[in-house]
């Protein structure tokens, strides 16, 4: 008989040291898109960032991974992996290929990175689709795809941009309750970028809540409830209520 044994993606180190953003200030000109934020997500921790439409959120996480500066304030983070608000695959490249291309881009063989982000394709929904190119792929699948290249990256934090945004209703629950399950299967520190806030609820361990532009913290909420989270439970449904009174949204 053969036992399967669930692999990791990537071996150790898992979830890092955590992120402290302090006092961080960004301008594009006179527009000032981030103005005194803070905020930490500790080792193993979902933290979501939620707030109106262009209050920074994009501008934060690019600041975390590194993609852009600081005006101001201090950020210390673990080498971050980014899955951008658009999928970001590569259309002339196969599924397979497109969920290797970390591997290869850290100087891994094409022979060796196929086989290693293959062993995840059943687990990831994906099998039979490896030679599939995006354009052929349904929606929830080239975000799955994208999500899988990510945690083959390796690293201990992973930025995550509006990661369901383009979905569907239905694709997207789905796709919510995929990424709870692999990340209870994959720990990692995770900052979650998203306008919906019971993704937020459904999703993370803090919420953290912006004002519109500029960007600050309004507040932060804990969600302590285990996973999976339906969003029918009276304890989401509150949290929700909470977070959209904290951003001036009337229900
Ligand atoms: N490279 C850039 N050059 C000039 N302005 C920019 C640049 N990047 C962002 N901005 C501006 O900074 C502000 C914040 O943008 P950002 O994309 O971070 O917001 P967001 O909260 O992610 O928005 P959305 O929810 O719509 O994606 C916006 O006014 C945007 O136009």
């Amino acid at each position: 008989m053969v036992t399967e044994v669930e692999a990791p993606v990537t071996g150790p180190p898992r979830v890092g040291t955590g992120v402290t953003v302090s006092a961080v200030r960004k301008a594009y000109g006179d527009v000032v898109a981030l103005d005194g934020v803070d905020l930490r997500v500790a080792p193993g921790e979902v933290v979501a960032v939620v707030g109106p439409s262009g209050c920074g959120k994009s501008t934060l996480l690019s600041i975390v991974c590194g993609l852009e500066r600081a005006d101001a304030g201090t950020v210390e983070a673990p080498e971050a992996a980014l899955m951008p608000q658009r999928d970001g695959l590569l259309p002339w490249l196969s599924a397979l290929d497109n969920a290797a291309l970390a591997l290869r881009v850290a100087g891994a063989s094409k022979a060796a990175a196929r086989a290693t982000a293959h062993e995840h394709f059943v687990r990831f929904g994906l099998q039979g689709f490896e030679k599939t190119r995006p354009a052929a792929l349904s929606g929830g699948m080239r975000q799955r795809v994208a999500f899988l290249r990510t945690l083959l990256a390796g690293r201990p934090l992973l930025c995550l941009d509006e990661p369901f945004g383009a979905l569907d209703a239905l694709t997207r629950t789905q796709a919510q309750t995929w990424l709870a399950e692999a990340l209870t299967r994959e720990p990692r520190s995770v900052l979650l970028v998203t306008h919906d806030v019971e993704e937020a609820v459904l999703l993370a361990d803090r919420i953290v809540l912006l004002s519109p532009r500029p960007g600050q913290v309004v507040t932060t909420l804990d969600v302590p409830l285990a996973r999976p989270r339906a969003r029918t439970d009276g304890a989401v449904v509150e949290l929700r209520e909470r977070a959209l009174a904290a951003l001036g949204v009337r229900t």
